[in-house]
């Protein structure tokens, strides 16, 4: 059963700093997941690298596969073949999509990005690299309020070296309507919680995005996650609920496939490779000790990033 649901909505606007930390704490503590508005981004700059995004989708599949992900490039990943392959991993992810991750990243296999080429999609490269600093920006002010509210110094994720050279990356999505032969009973994506510090995503207004806000519960209550218009969705990503404990919660979500097609934007701020995750001060006591090791950012996120390769079958 799918309801709707009423996420907080975070205004960053407001002066009053404490305020919107005590708010954040809230949204992360109660879902996981909530709206922001007033992040200082231009609803047309949305609009435009959700245009650009539709175009890069409507190429044919030839020119997209020639930017196919390789063993040392990020790039485009197809919609998988259902006629060929029912196994409930393809029924999990009906998508295609395109990952486009910082450059300058020096630790990990994946250095290079791909691009369209300027003759069919001159703005291309330049709409995405500018989203993905605009993302970054927004998400290092975020961690930066999550800090606040967890009782720490503002810059305290900086100082522990989780934003020297974080592993980030942008996610462009699209998933076909159900008119899309083979999507009959399938997922656009499968239940999952993702696995950095914060995700920020943009959609198009189209719906499919739920929530399942407890995993244990049974059987399972998905809410569908209504679009606010100019509101970027955020959530807490595993890393963040290690660092707290699981205070913050990293919530379960999926995409349903609806009857019209979908093109959303994903960003994932995973943190630094370098740095160590481990459970903050505060939210840890002598009944309530730590649930996870202490363990290397690097060591986490590869570990992840390899299954998901795996699952593309680069591995
Ligand atoms: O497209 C969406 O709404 C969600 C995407 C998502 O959950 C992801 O990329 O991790
Ligand atoms: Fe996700």
């Amino acid at each position: 059963m799918a309801g709707d649901l009423a996420l907080p909505l975070i205004d960053l606007v407001s002066t009053d700093l404490d305020s919107i930390a005590k708010s954040i704490r809230k949204a992360c503590v109660d879902h996981g997941f909530f709206y922001l508005i007033n992040h200082g981004i231009e609803e047309s700059f949305f609009q435009q690298v959700l245009e650009e995004s539709k175009k890069f989708f409507s190429l044919p599949l030839d020119q997209k596969t020639k930017l196919k992900t390789r063993k040392d490039n990020w790039g485009y990943n197809p919609l998988p073949s259902l006629t060929l392959n029912s196994s409930s991993e393809v029924q999990g992810r009906l998508h295609e999509d395109f990952f486009i991750s910082s450059s300058k990243i020096s630790c990990s296999q994946f250095n290079a990005n791909q691009w369209p080429p300027e003759e069919l999609l001159p703005c291309w490269k330049a709409m995405m690299e500018s989203y993905y600093e605009k993302m970054l920006a927004v998400s290092k002010k975020l961690i930066s309020l999550m800090a606040l509210s967890l009782g720490l110094d503002d810059l305290f994720f900086e100082k522990i070296g989780a934003l020297h050279e974080p592993l980030a990356y942008v996610r462009v999505l699209h998933y076909p309507g159900k008119s899309f032969e083979g999507s009959c009973g399938s997922l656009g994506a499968s239940a999952h919680s993702d696995f950095g510090m914060v995700t920020l995503l943009l959609s198009d207004g189209v719906r499919g995005l739920q929530i399942c806000r407890d995993k244990d519960r049974c059987p399972q209550l998905w809410e569908d996650v209504p679009h606010v218009h100019g509101a970027l969705i955020v959530n807490v990503g595993d890393t963040s609920e290690r660092w707290t404990n699981c205070l913050f919660r990293s919530t379960l979500h999926r995409v349903l496939i609806t009857e019209q097609e979908r093109y959303s934007v994903a960003f994932f701020l995973d943190g630094d490779p370098a740095c160590m995750i481990e459970c903050l001060e505060s939210c840890c006591s002598k009944e309530n000790p730590p649930r996870f090791p202490t363990i290397r950012c690097a060591d986490y996120l590869l570990g992840h990033i390899s299954a998901e390769l795996d699952n593309l079958g680069l591995k």
